[in-house]
């Protein structure tokens, strides 16, 4: 895609954006440092890009708990620094959220007119990096995903793999729900709203996109051993049973039918992709 500037350079989705249009500029916190932010419009506005997908963000959500500036400045301040700059330029910003917006109640699917409610910090300020990217105005899109995995970076998958050697038996929350979702899928997703929103200037907003089906966490551990063939015995748990400092959402489950409907994106079902990633780690599947 000509003149696409990526935030990021080593995390799951930018890695899945360097596969899938490796002619894009690619910055990460070595080019480009978004604690930072007025440097890095700076650095924007001399590369005159034709659009820019932040694929950076402040991920850790446990160590966000006691890190909370940080994390305010990735996931709040930086993205709205750069969306008003996108803005200033009038090119389309690309951004991307996520279930941690919500509070979990309840056991049916949440569309994007649902109310947020995070439950700690990592959520909170994710939310109002929403806020800010809506408030800049100009061409944008915000895309709430879930559960991320990839061969890339730290996630559940690469977690089980590691513990599912190292130990035959492991407890695995069992009420939190969600949907998997594989970085290349959100990589494509967002390479073709950003093709259809060039043709399109009045297209964008808030829009969810996850893997299906829904599924617990316990449930993703045994299909990730038993797809990658790993003889590990995954026991259910109550979340009060695995203590974290970050509270998680119970209900996940993100309702995808806008973007759909406004373009043609359909959830991509995780245990193929699962396939495909455990494929690029070596495993037989
Ligand atoms: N991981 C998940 O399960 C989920 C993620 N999301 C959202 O998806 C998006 C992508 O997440 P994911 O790919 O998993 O994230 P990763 O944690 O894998 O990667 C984080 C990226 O942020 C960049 N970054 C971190 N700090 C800075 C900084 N100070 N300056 C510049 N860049 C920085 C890193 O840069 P560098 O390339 O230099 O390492 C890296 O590319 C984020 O918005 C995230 O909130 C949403 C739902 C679930
Ligand atoms: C390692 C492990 C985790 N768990 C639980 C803890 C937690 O409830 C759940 C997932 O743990 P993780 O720490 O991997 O997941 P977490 O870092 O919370 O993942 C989240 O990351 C952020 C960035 C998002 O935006 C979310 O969509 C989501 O993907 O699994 C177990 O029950 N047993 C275990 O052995
Ligand atoms: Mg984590």
């Amino acid at each position: 895609m000509n003149g696409l500037l990526v935030l990021g350079k080593s995390g799951q989705l930018a890695q899945a954006l360097v596969r899938q249009a490796p002619e894009a500029t690619f910055w990460g916190r070595a080019d480009a440092d978004l604690s930072d932010p007025q440097s890095v419009v700076a650095r924007i506005r001399d590369l005159r890009p034709a659009t820019i997908i932040n694929a950076s963000a402040y991920t850790a959500v446990d160590k966000a708990e006691t890190d909370v500036a940080a994390a305010q400045m990735l996931n709040a301040t930086a993205p709205g620094v750069v969306a008003q700059a996108a803005a200033d330029l009038g090119i389309p910003f690309l951004h991307v959220s996520t279930d941690y917006v919500f509070d979990g109640s309840g056991d049916t699917a949440r569309n994007e007119d649902a109310a947020t409610a995070p439950l700690g910090v990592y959520g909170r300020s994710k939310l109002e990096g929403e806020r800010r990217v809506a408030e800049a105005g100009g061409q944008w899109v915000v895309l709430r995903t879930s559960w991320v995995f990839s061969p890339d970076g730290a996630n559940f998958v690469k977690t089980m793999l590691r513990l599912g050697t190292e130990r035959d038996q492991l407890n695995v929350v069992a009420d939190q729900i969600g949907g998997p979702t594989e970085a290349g899928r959100i990589a494509a997703a967002l390479l073709e709203m950003t093709r259809q929103m060039l043709a399109d200037r009045q297209k964008g907003g808030l829009y969810h996109f996850a893997g299906a089906p829904d599924i617990s966490w316990a449930g993703f551990a045994r299909e990730i051993f038993a797809r990658a063939g790993l003889a590990c015995e995954v026991r259910d748990i109550p979340a009060s049973d695995y203590p974290t400092p970050a509270r998680r959402p119970a209900n996940s489950r993100l309702d995808c039918a806008r973007i759909a409907q406004d373009f043609g994106i359909d959830r991509p079902d995780w245990r193929a992709d699962l396939d495909t990633v455990l494929k690029h780690l070596g495993y037989m599947t």
